[in-house]
């Protein structure tokens, strides 16, 4: 090879023009040819060339005796021979190698290589196979110009290039003369200008090296340079001028300003460096992106190890084969299994058991076609206890869509569960008997009928209301009778079978579901076993209580199809047994229907009874035992309806007070009963107080004591002109302060009665301390009093301790002579009924007050007056 030879191959344009655009993405093994040139370390510099130019390849790779690469010489190291020397050519290729030598494995991108390139400041890498073979040279100009460098290349303008000013030397300047300046100046181009006005020519730093060697170093530059100097204006963009010097086989061109004056010099290494510099740009922003997306996704795992190292919900991980691989601390907490416990086995050790084969094959399908599931389980402790869990299982998929990992998150709802159940027993049983409540009574009731139904069936429903209930109540105080109604639960309970549903409604009501029923005679035989259980008496505050119930049956489906029909139709029935002497049972016949149909009648009848001037006042005398003389009257209300005719006050009081009109009807009573006994007073005839019924719900208004207050005042009557008679259930009603009212009623002066005396459990302490001037003797003790002797010392006892207590007896319901005189004789101070009068309308008790006061005035006051009904 000569010298030219080298000098053509090293200054040939075209070597470094060719430029492919590869994708970033591509390894760089791909590019690198795969014949290396290598050459010893001794070899000359020209020897070195030679190999080049022959293979047409831009290095050579300086490798020793082992074959090791050592040193690396390529087409740019060219520039850093001093080409004045004549001899550089012949120094060994050591003296001028890049060295050591650095490689990259053949796998990587594009994109990586650049990242090496930029980290190491390196131009070239030793590509190597996988077996540390060498595959090739890699250039940092590959690199660049393999990073798609058209776009940027045609977006540029060359004018954007900062251009250094030319160096400019006249034509008649000798050649190394120009050499100096040029190494002077460290330019590689020189622009060699004519005085003939034409136009300038070029000589580079190759065409200097060239002619020097040549022995034109004397000769003026003006005869050597390259002329025309190609040019492009300023505008143009460096793709253009990349063009134009491939075209041309050139490396430098002119830029012309606007005004087409020549502003500089724009070579091949010019727009090697803007891209290069444009590219390390891009690069220094995707490492530093890079970076920080690096540091990002180090934060999210570190925060995502915390989160599965702190967070309260238990985490198992499995592979896609369901083996455990990793648990988090709250996973040992609420299992008691360790991570060394269950890695390497399956979610199986914590099976409870609990869960169908089905169950655990719904949610594999679930998982592997969703990839989730969720719901809640109960698993099993390692201590062997089960505990519920709400459990989320997620699979997670690689790239390629298949699922690799399942991660279990779960939190412990046991305590949740147990509060829930707690929260359903409490809302669905009787906090007070432990029975289920009207809630629960009505849910079983409703499935009880649609099975009855659907197996054509029968089944009974029972309504049970204690006897007396109230009055036990009343008189010996709540707590009693909550534990009446605990034991009376028990004695239902221990009394049915388990299948049976014993319910409390509410106060003493009960119900029973009697399910299967196939022959209604045995519905009657439980019926009477309740009734039988309550019978033997209750111990209660060191008494012996008796609970007695009245039950009322239903049977379905003959007596109603649906659950309200039939409850009310067993409440009907059991009103019927009360009615009929309670402590018994009774079935609902269809005419107890026309029961029910009659109390709504009277209750909405009721609505409009006192503008409809229905009601009126009929008057009972009193009459003074001994003396026979009228001393006093007792008020009783009468309606009569213009459908329903004269109805009873023993029908239309419990509804009146069922529904609370009793308390506008009692306040028309008091204030017309006032009125008319006004009336009386004025004219003289009153003998004696007015009484004037009270119901316990009244009484137990807050405003009582103002509405009598008022009425006494607006009827001007003074008050003890009037008696007030309350029950003696109602009076003993420790509980609702009718004691303090009835001590406020007496304040105004009226004086108070307590009526039906001896039906109730009246404690005797109790009863002297209430401000109370009359007992009426029960009708019930009258009634027998000549044939029971029960009866009679009842009412002798009765007699003699109103006595001693300072009050007034008086008898009710004295019907025959008999008892008239019993009463007369043991001491009974006033009685009242048939035998003397039967209750009557205003104007005969106008007539019999007018007659007693002539009786009076004519001073016979011995003179018997019967007055029989
Ligand atoms: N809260 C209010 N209650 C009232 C009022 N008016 C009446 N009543 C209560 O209704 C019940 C029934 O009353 P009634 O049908 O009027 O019966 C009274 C008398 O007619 C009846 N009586 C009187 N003497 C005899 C008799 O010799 N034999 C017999 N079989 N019955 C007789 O007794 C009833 C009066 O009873 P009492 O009140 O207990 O003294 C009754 O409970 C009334 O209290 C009202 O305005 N408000």
């Amino acid at each position: 090879m000569t010298q030219q030879d080298l000098y053509n191959l090293l200054l040939d344009p075209s070597l470094s023009l060719e430029v492919t655009t590869i994708d970033a993405q591509r390894t760089i093994g791909k590019i690198v040819t795969p014949e290396l040139l290598t050459c010893r370390p001794e070899t000359t510099i020209a020897e070195a060339a030679r190999r080049m130019r022959e293979a047409v390849c831009g290095s050579i790779l300086v490798t020793n005796e082992n074959g090791e690469a050592v040193g690396i010489w390529t087409e740019a190291d060219v520039l850093r021979l001093d080409l004045l020397d004549p001899h550089a050519l012949s120094h060994p290729i050591s003296s001028v190698m890049s060295s050591p030598v650095k490689t990259l494995p053949h796998n990587i991108t594009f994109s990586e290589a650049a990242v090496y390139f930029r980290h190491h400041n390196i131009r070239h890498y030793l590509v190597i196979d996988d077996d540390n073979r060498y595959r090739g040279v890699l250039s940092q100009t590959d690199v660049v110009l393999n990073q798609g460098a058209e776009f940027f290349l045609q977006l540029k303008e060359i004018g954007t290039i900062p251009l250094r000013p030319p160096l400019r030397v006249a034509h008649s300047l000798p050649l190394a003369e120009v050499a100096r300046q040029m190494r002077q100046e460290r330019q590689d181009a020189v622009i060699v200008d004519y005085d003939d006005g034409g136009e300038p020519g070029i000589l580079t730093q190759r065409d200097v090296l060239r002619l020097v060697i040549k022995e034109q170093a004397q000769t003026a530059a003006g005869e050597l340079a390259s002329r025309p100097l190609q040019t492009l204006r300023q505008h143009t963009s460096l793709y253009s001028a990349r063009k134009m010097m491939s075209e041309h086989r050139v490396r430098h061109l002119g830029v012309l300003d606007d005004n087409e004056q020549l502003r500089g010099l724009v070579g091949f290494a010019d727009i090697l460096a803007q891209i290069e510099h444009e590219y390390m740009q891009e690069l220094h922003s995707a490492l530093k992106e890079r970076d920080e997306a690096l540091n990002a996704s180090r934060q999210n795992q570190r925060l995502a190890h915390k989160v599965f190292e702190s967070t309260l919900e238990g985490i198992l991980i499995t592979n896609a084969a369901g083996i455990i691989e990793s648990v988090n601390p709250a996973f040992s907490r609420i299992t008691g299994w360790t991570q060394d416990d269950v890695v390497g086995k399956t979610p199986k050790v914590l099976s409870s058991g609990r869960q169908s084969d089905s169950f655990y094959r719904h949610m594999w399908t679930s998982l592997q076609e969703n990839g989730f599931w969720q719901g809640e389980i109960v698993n099993r402790r390692k201590d062997g206890r089960n505990y519920h869990e709400h459990l989320t299982i997620t699979g997670i998929s690689n790239e390629q869509g298949v699922y690799t990992h399942f991660a279990g998150i779960f939190t412990d709802i046991t305590q949740r569960k147990l509060n829930e159940e707690r929260l359903h027993y409490l809302a669905n049983h009787d906090s007070l008997t432990g029975l289920p409540n009207r809630t629960l009574f009505m849910e079983r009731l409703s499935a009880s009928i649609t099975s009855t139904r659907r197996n054509q069936k029968q089944m009974a429903l029972m309504f049970l209301d204690l006897d007396r209930f109230k009055i036990i109540n009343d008189t010996l105080g709540h707590q009693a009778g909550d534990r009446l109604l605990c034991a009376v639960a028990e004695r239902l309970t221990a009394t049915l079978r388990e299948s049976d549903t014993v319910a409390r409604l509410g106060g003493d009501e009960f119900t029973v579901i009697v399910e299967d029923v196939q022959d209604v005679r045995h519905v009657a035989r439980v019926a009477q076993k309740l009734v039988d259980a309550l019978i033997s008496p209750l111990e209660l505050e060191n008494q012996e209580i008796f609970a007695t119930t009245s039950i009322g049956i239903a049977i379905y489906p003959s007596d109603g199809e649906d659950a309200d029909v039939l409850l009310m139709n067993a409440d009907t029935a059991m009103y019927r047994a009360k009615e009929s002497g309670k402590n018994t049972f009774e079935f609902f016949t269809t005419d107890m229907n026309a029961e029910t149909v009659s109390r709504m009648q009277i209750e909405s009848g009721l609505h409009r009874a006192i503008e409809r001037q229905e009601l009126s006042l009929f008057y009972q005398p009193k009459y003074r035992l001994d003396t026979e003389t009228l001393c006093g009257m007792e008020v009783l209300l009468r309606w009569n309806n213009a459908e329903l005719g004269a109805v009873p006050p023993t029908r239309f009081i419990p509804v009146a007070e069922d529904s609370n009109q009793i308390l506008a009807i009692g306040e028309w009573v008091l204030a017309n009963a006032c009125q008319q006994a006004q009336t009386w007073l004025a004219q003289g005839l009153l003998p004696g107080p007015i009484a004037v019924n009270l119901s316990g719900k009244q009484i137990r208004q807050p405003n009582i004591v103002e509405t009598v207050r008022n009425i006494l005042e607006t009827s001007n009557l003074p008050a003890s002109w009037l008696e007030l008679e309350i029950t003696e259930s109602v009076a003993m009603d420790n509980t609702h302060e009718v004691g303090r009212t009835l001590a406020s009623l007496k304040a105004l002066g009226v004086r108070l009665a307590i009526d039906d005396f001896g039906t109730g459990y009246s404690s005797l302490a109790y009863l002297k301390r209430l401000p109370i001037d009359v007992l009426k003797i029960d009708r019930a003790f009258i009634q027998n009093l000549h044939e029971d002797p029960d009866d009679a010392a009842i009412v002798v006892a009765i007699t003699s301790m109103a006595h001693t207590l300072g009050l007034e007896p008086i008898a009710e319901g004295i019907e025959h002579e008999e008892q008239f005189r019993f009463l007369r004789e043991n001491g009974c101070t006033y009685g009242q009924g048939f035998l003397f009068s039967r209750p009557v309308p205003v104007q005969e008790m106008d007539d019999l007050l007018v007659e007693s006061q002539a009786l009076r005035a004519w001073g016979n006051p011995d003179a018997p007056h019967h007055h029989h009904g």
